[in-house]
């Protein structure tokens, strides 16, 4: 990536300085305060028990070990968290105590709760007044954050969450904003329908004091919407604690995301070279252009899957393969930029409540969005570079299940990619074998 740190202007440059980062289980800190993440029982990485919510740290601690309210521990329960996961037992802490915080972890390992968490632990609601502001990339993951703030809010009757983004009349968030009884507390929302609101004064965020960016990486490194974010960020106090989060930060990025923090605690669980998942396969098939629905079609029969997610690398091709496939008789939806707002959401929801079995989509759904049944993921086109990879492939083996990563090679640039994806994050992917055994990507 270019390094755009001082393409615009620093916010709060003197303070830049910062502490030294706390490089937990990666290869430059081999003593650092936990060890790599291993399954609760101690069997080898490879063989992970695969159970949902037994992909903690070897000092597994208890949700009840950090200072958090009642109301929040009995949500954490209702919701099935029983241990806190690695990033959560380093994370969760660190922002409680109020730092700014700048955390890496891998896909899939709970990062989302950790800001939910923290900043419902903090908040005292003030009817009318906007205590948290929550920025992200997409709309998809926007709707999906606010419902974590939902479930974890549950019994925090006074808080109110609510979504913005671009794509709906302004008008109606315009009406939310405007009552005090319907006035959230928490905003989750995108760059660009967040200003807008600040502009027209709609939005005022003088009482801001926790802020929060997720994919922060994609959020700040596209020029327009830094530029959008450094304009909301002016709009709230000095005074305010800083929190975000990616499962990739490149060395050119932090600095970038340091800009905006105060002594910003930096928290890598895992360097770059690990942030593989481990119970995930990856595979990759060379073949032709015309060959690739052939190919995509038998796989489809051949694997056993609960949900496939199957990435494009444009609108048109999202929208060709799934018109396809549902001509195959197969259950697919598509997901991409060129939908109604609705019907993002729409489609979104579907795939979540597991009424549709595969989802052809575009890279804006290659980040952040979790969907539990997801074990198979299919590069049709191969991302761009091996970052959106990574992203791409967490989609499946959440939070320590098994899954399935099958990438399509067809071009010289199609192999670079997948080459400095095996070098950046020392992964071996090989040839996708005649057969595979179900049972090593189903989680049972
Ligand atoms: N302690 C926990 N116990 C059980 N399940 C958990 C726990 N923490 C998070 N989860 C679940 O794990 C899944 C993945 O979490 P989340 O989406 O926050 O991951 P992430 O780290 O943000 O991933 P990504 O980098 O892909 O955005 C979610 O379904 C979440 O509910």
């Amino acid at each position: 990536m270019v390094d755009h740190a001082d393409d615009l202007i620093d916010y709060e440059e003197e303070e830049e300085e910062t502490l030294q980062p706390v490089a937990v289980a990666s290869a430059a800190a081999p003593a650092a305060v936990t060890a790599d993440v291993v399954p609760a029982d101690g069997e080898a990485a490879g063989e992970a028990k695969t159970n949902k919510g037994s992909y903690v740290g070897v000092h597994s601690t208890s949700f009840r070990d950090f200072l958090m309210a009642p109301e929040l521990l009995r949500a954490i329960v209702d919701c099935g968290f029983e241990h806190p996961s690695e990033v959560q037992q380093e994370t969760i802490p660190a922002a409680i105590n109020g730092n700014d915080v700048l955390c890496q972890a891998k896909s899939g390992l709970g990062k989302t709760a950790v800001f939910v968490l923290a900043t419902l632990n903090k908040i005292i609601p003030v009817p009318g007044t906007v205590s948290a502001i929550v920025l992200c990339h997409t709309r998809e993951l926007a709707y999906q954050i606010k419902n974590e703030y939902t479930r974890f809010s549950k019994y925090l009757p006074n808080v109110k969450t609510e979504v913005f983004f671009g794509g709906v009349p302004m008008k109606h968030d315009q009406e939310i904003l405007a009552d005090k009884e319907k006035c959230p507390n928490i905003i989750v929302g995108t760059p660009g329908r967040i200003l807008a609101l600040v502009r027209d004064k709609i939005l005022r965020l003088s009482s801001v004091n926790s802020f929060v960016i997720d994919e922060c990486d994609k959020v700040l490194e596209a020029i327009d919407m830094r530029r959008d974010v450094q304009d909301i960020f002016k709009a709230t106090p000095h005074n305010k604690q800083v929190l975000m989060f990616s499962a990739t930060l490149s060395k050119e990025i932090r600095p970038v995301c340091k800009k905006f923090m105060q002594d910003p605690r930096e928290i890598y669980v895992d360097d770059e070279a690990k942030l593989t998942l481990h119970g995930l396969q990856q595979y990759y098939v060379t073949l032709p252009e015309s060959g690739k629905n052939r190919k995509l079609s038998d796989i489809l029969d051949s694997l056993e899957f609960n949900q496939v997610v199957i990435f494009v690398k444009s609108v048109q091709r999202a929208k060709l393969l799934n018109k396809l496939l549902n001509s195959c008789n197969f259950s697919s939806t598509c997901i991409h930029s060129a939908l109604s707002q609705d019907e993002r959401i729409e489609t979104y929801k579907q795939f979540k409540d597991f009424s549709k079995r595969i989802m052809v989509a575009t890279d804006i759904f290659g980040r952040g969005i979790d969907v539990e049944r997801v074990n198979i993921v299919i590069n049709y086109d191969i991302s761009e570079g091996a970052d959106q990879y990574l992203h791409r492939v967490g989609r499946a083996g959440r939070f320590g299940t098994k899954g399935l990563a099958i990438t399509f090679v067809s071009t010289d640039e199609d192999k670079k990619v997948l080459e400095s994806v095996q070098e950046r994050f020392e992964v071996n992917i090989t040839e996708l074998p005649a057969e595979i055994d179900p049972k090593t990507y189903m989680t049972s």
